[in-house]
């Protein structure tokens, strides 16, 4: 494990954040046969490493805390922040290793971490502590990716693509494919502000699975899609790991989780519960 934390820091020209800790490896790669010829058998693209997220934010103060004269001397003589100021430690020493051609569940009750683990990997959120390493670039796909309300689709869809890097060529290329797999067919012409909110997933998905993706982020994404368009997005998950890309989802729809992930990990008050093969891992997390 140190010499895997190793290689990806090289790449990356930083020092192992924690060479000697024990890493998590997968407990059951995928076998050899089942993954496309050209994909390196387990060559790590995430690493994460006993990571902790620590959220700071202003909320009342309690009635001890409230303003009075002799609370704030006391704060000020024990140099005392804002009695506001409150830490949620969403995720508590994460560690686990991700493979190209992985599709990764994230399962676990409300308020567990899974969304916040997410945003790390992606990059979104500075760790408190430990580290997560990536091989390539991290794109999340959110309920709240960043489209624009009162644009149409059309616009949205142009935009999002040039956010991914696109050329225009390719978003010329592209944009049929897009309006045809979201299946809003003539709402394209209308603002995204007149959608359902399936139909803004829908466009959100089908704009940010057009590009081929290192690592995938999908953050309940198609929580909102009917049956239809969940079979079409599981095959579209599936041709993002064939070609050598890793793919995290959360959804609390576990039988999506099922359909479509090679390995789950089970969250639980921010740590991990359960790492492994789906089946065993929905199975003991359905039993609680
Ligand atoms: N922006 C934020 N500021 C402060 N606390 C937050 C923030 N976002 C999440 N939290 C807290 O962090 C913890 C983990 O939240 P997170 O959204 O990651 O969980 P989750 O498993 O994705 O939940 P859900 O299934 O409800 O979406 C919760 O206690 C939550 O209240």
């Amino acid at each position: 494990m140190a010499e895997l934390t190793e290689e990806l820091s090289q790449v990356k020209g930083e020092e192992p954040a924690v060479p000697n800790k024990d890493v998590r490896v997968h407990p059951n790669p995928e076998p050899r046969d089942k993954r496309p010829l050209d994909v390196p058998t387990g060559t790590p693209t995430v690493i994460v490493d006993d990571l902790h997220i620590v959220y700071r934010v202003y909320g009342t103060a309690t009635d001890n805390e409230k303003g009075n004269a002799v609370n704030a001397l006391t704060r000020v003589l024990k140099r005392q922040g804002r009695p506001q100021m409150k830490e949620v430690h969403a995720v508590k020493g994460v560690t686990f290793v991700a493979y190209h051609g992985d599709a990764i569940g994230i399962v676990g009750r409300n308020g567990s971490g899974k969304s916040t683990l997410l945003r790390a990997i992606a990059g979104l959120l500075p760790p408190h502590a430990g580290a997560v390493y990536t091989d390539g670039q991290p794109s999340l796909l959110g309920v709240n990716a960043a489209l624009m309300r009162e644009l149409t689709g059309e616009r949205n869809i142009v935009l999002g693509c040039y956010a991914m890097g696109m050329t225009p060529a390719e978003v010329r290329e592209k944009y049929q494919e897009i309006v045809d797999f979201s299946g809003i067919d003539e709402f394209v012409q209308l603002p995204m502000s007149t959608y359902s909110s399936g139909m803004g997933a829908r466009l959100r998905f089908a704009i940010s699975s057009a590009k081929t993706h290192d690592v995938l982020l999908i953050d309940e994404a198609l929580a909102t899609g009917d049956r239809e368009f969940r079979k079409k997005s599981e095959a579209r998950i599936r041709q993002i790991r064939e070609s050598a890309g890793t793919v995290f989802l959360v959804a609390h729809d576990l039988k999506v989780i099922e359909e479509t992930c090679n390995r789950v990990i089970w969250l639980h008050k921010g740590k991990i519960k359960m790492d492994g093969d789906p089946k065993e891992v929905i199975a003991a997390y359905n039993k609680g």
